[in-house]
């Protein structure tokens, strides 16, 4: 499906949105864009993009509004706010808000926009910087199904394969489900990456034991190399999985789910962030991990 020179716009361009606007004009879309930051704006305005003054500009724009913020606060105050996206919206424009937020967040913003007449569509995606860059994503839908049609050669445009998952919430919980067992899933490589160097072990040989086997993975396969050369260039920003780990155990206390692991992980990435990781990639929680080994190495010598 081609984009038939559709209009669309752009909210937040961020490490994945910047990626994703891009993938949209590269597809014929006419693309408007707000950003924060405006010089994000004049980068996409060389390639062809419009610039919209605030997300109220944006939206009274373009029928289709996207957004890619960074969490629920600021997908509420865009939405929200003044000069937001809700003030924007009249009877037959929608909003897609593709950040990772919790279904609360996504509810609020869907009542909003449909006490304006609007439709809504929450889309958080699977998939980092480089499938934002190479239009692989796996998007995460869910709310009205006729935007969803109607948006659909946008998410072909960034996407591999998106999913329509009904009522509004059940693309924000798939989301945070995933991210869950992806966080934990780091955590426990980072530990296994410290524990083989302690115990003398060579980590690029354990990451080709794994890789061999059931647990190889290209998570594993794509970080460990840098991980074990502590390099963490951000593709994910460790505060955002931080956010999604937060997010995913409230769900689990909403619905008295258990979930030991997934709550140890969250104080290992809370404590990468207490040590001014936050920005790096998610993978620097090894480093959060390597900073205990050797707080406990300095408390050993100084007992002895
Ligand atoms: N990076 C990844 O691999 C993935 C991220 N996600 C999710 O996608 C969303 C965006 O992620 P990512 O692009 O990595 O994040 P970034 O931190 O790179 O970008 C965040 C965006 O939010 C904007 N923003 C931040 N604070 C405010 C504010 N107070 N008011 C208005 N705008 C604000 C930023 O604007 P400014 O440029 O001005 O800072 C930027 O456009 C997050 O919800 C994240 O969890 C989902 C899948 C993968
Ligand atoms: O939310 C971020 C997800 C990153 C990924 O799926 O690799």
């Amino acid at each position: 499906m081609g984009s038939d020179g559709m209009d669309v716009g752009f909210l937040g361009l961020g490490i994945m949105g910047i990626a994703m606007a891009r993938n949209l004009l590269k597809r014929g879309f006419k693309v408007t864009v707000w950003n924060r930051s405006p010089a994000k704006c004049e980068e996409l305005a060389k390639e062809g993009a419009s610039i919209g003054s605030s997300p109220a500009d944006v939206v009274k724009k373009c029928p289709i509004t996207i957004a890619m913020l960074a969490d629920p606060s600021v997908a509420l105050s865009v939405a929200l706010g003044p000069d937001g996206v809700v003030e924007g919206i009249s009877p037959g424009k929608g909003y897609v808000d593709m950040s990772t937020v919790d279904s609360g967040t996504s509810s609020r913003i869907a009542e909003a926009v449909a006490a304006k007449g609007g439709d809504f569509l929450e889309a958080p995606v699977s998939g980092s910087k480089q499938p934002a860059e190479m239009a692989t994503l796996i998007i995460l839908a869910a709310g009205s199904k006729s935007l969803f049609d109607k948006v659909r050669p946008a998410f072909d445009a960034m996407g591999k394969k998106s999913f329509y998952l009904n009522d509004v919430g059940g693309g924000a919980k798939m989301k945070l489900v995933v991210n869950m067992i992806m966080g934990s899933m780091m955590a426990a490589f980072s530990e296994g990456l410290s524990l083989a160097d302690k115990a003398g072990l060579s980590q690029q040989t354990l990451l080709e034991v794994l890789e061999l086997g059931a647990m190889g993975n290209p998570m594993f396969k794509m970080k460990g190399p840098s991980m074990i050369d502590g390099k963490y260039t951000t593709a994910f920003p460790l505060k955002h999985q931080q956010k999604d780990m937060r997010l995913a155990l409230a769900l689990g206390d909403e619905l008295a789910q258990s979930m030991p692991v997934a709550a140890a992980a969250n104080e290992t990435y809370k404590k990468a962030r207490s040590l001014g990781l936050g920005d790096q990639d998610f993978s620097a929680v090894h480093q959060a991990l390597a900073h205990e080994a050797a707080n406990a190495s300095d408390s050993a010598k100084a007992a002895a």
